[in-house]
């Protein structure tokens, strides 16, 4: 288990990086850490691996505190963004290197490596450098040697950026499954909203310093705690729309909508949430429809993103390849009110 408590990092120079964080990761757990560039998340994993020292507030791993604790004592492995693969060295010692600083005798550190290496698919390319790899080899390396570690936690920075779309899925679903099979708690900073949500148990959202929102990717995903985490997850962003509370409906767009929750004050403003996902395109009106006109049409492949215009704002819909409506057209958008959501000053209700 790895336990930050009013975790706070200011640089040299005065930027917060980290302002008074907590947050619970749980034995085991594949954990992410998402957000915008310059949000925090490395300086919250470099923290975690002692490679930062906190300014105030607990880093506490397993039970021990280890806010003082230098990084070699911690019992944690970090992989880097460049993997930070030593290029002089083959893939055997690159792997072992840790050991070796361990004072591991040469011939146990290579059988270790063998055997990790194998399990992840080097064996055959034991004898090679780094530059002689491919970026998804040299990935596995990176990886292998923080498994040779056995330590009790592992800390990925970004382990996939490097790798082309394609490679990226495929090390995706690998990286996962070696997760699960292994049981170390691991940590790992991202700041593709897809890859957190495809692969983590749980994820904290990162906005400037703070924590905006913690949970599984489905509760991240279907009810966004506020405007911000609805609008930086999702491969399409939250359609987020000005309302006005008219009894037990709202004022939307110049269209009246059934209101999604109750306890709303007659007259108050809101923000009206629902995702592209959830609404449908209609080519007549629908009772709780929005009316607009298309101004654009994106494929996404198998389905189009449909942007409409509606009374000065903005509606986007996601629409099945071949049911998509032309340019200029006068449609409805047509919002599911079970999957709706409102924020009163970007929190949600
Ligand atoms: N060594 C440093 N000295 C001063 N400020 C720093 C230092 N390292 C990072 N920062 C600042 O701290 C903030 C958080 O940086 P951090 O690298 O943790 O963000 P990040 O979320 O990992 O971003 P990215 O996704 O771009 O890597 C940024 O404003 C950054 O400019």
């Amino acid at each position: 288990m790895i336990e930050l408590k009013s975790l706070t990092k200011v640089y040299p120079g005065g930027v917060k990086a980290l302002d008074a964080l907590d947050l619970e990761i749980r034995d085991g757990e594949f954990f992410a850490l998402l957000g915008p560039s310059g949000c925090g998340k490395t300086t919250l994993l470099r923290t975690i691996a002692g490679l930062e020292t906190a300014t105030s507030g607990q880093v506490v791993i397993g039970s021990k505190d280890v806010t003082h604790v230098q990084p070699g004592a911690r019992d944690v492995a970090m992989v880097f963004q460049d993997y930070a693969l030593f290029p002089h060295m083959d893939v055997t010692d690159n792997i072992s290197y840790p050991l070796r600083i361990k004072k591991v005798a040469k011939p146990a550190r290579t059988a270790k490596a063998a055997e990790v290496g194998a399990r992840l698919g080097l064996e055959g390319l034991m004898d090679r450098r780094p530059g002689q790899l491919s970026g998804g080899q040299q990935q596995r390396v990176a990886l292998a040697r923080v498994m040779a570690t056995q330590a009790q936690a592992f800390l990925f920075d970004e382990p996939l950026s490097n790798l082309d779309a394609r490679l990226r899925l495929e090390a995706r679903t690998f990286l996962k499954k070696l997760q699960r099979e292994l049981g170390v708690t691991t940590v790992f900073v991202t700041h593709d909203q897809a890859e957190a949500l495809a692969m983590a148990d749980r994820m904290a959202v990162m906005e400037a310093g703070h924590i905006r929102q913690i949970g599984t990717p489905a509760e991240v995903f279907q009810r966004p705690a506020n405007t911000f985490v609805a609008g930086f997850i999702g491969s399409t962003p939250m359609n987020l729309l000005d309302g006005t509370v008219r009894g037990e409906t709202l004022e939307v767009a110049g269209c009246k909508v059934p209101a999604p929750a109750a306890g709303l004050r007659d007259g108050e403003k809101i923000v009206y949430g629902v995702r592209p996902e959830y609404v449908t395109y209609s080519v007549e009106p629908v009772d709780g429809s929005i009316a607009g006109k298309v101004v654009l049409s994106e494929s996404l492949g198998a389905s189009h993103l449909v942007t409409l215009e509606a009374a000065g704002e903005t509606v986007q819909v996601i629409v099945p390849e071949g049911d998509e409506p032309a340019l200029g057209d006068e449609g409805y958008a047509v919002p599911r009110t079970d999957r709706a959501l409102i924020y009163r000053d970007g929190e949600l209700v």
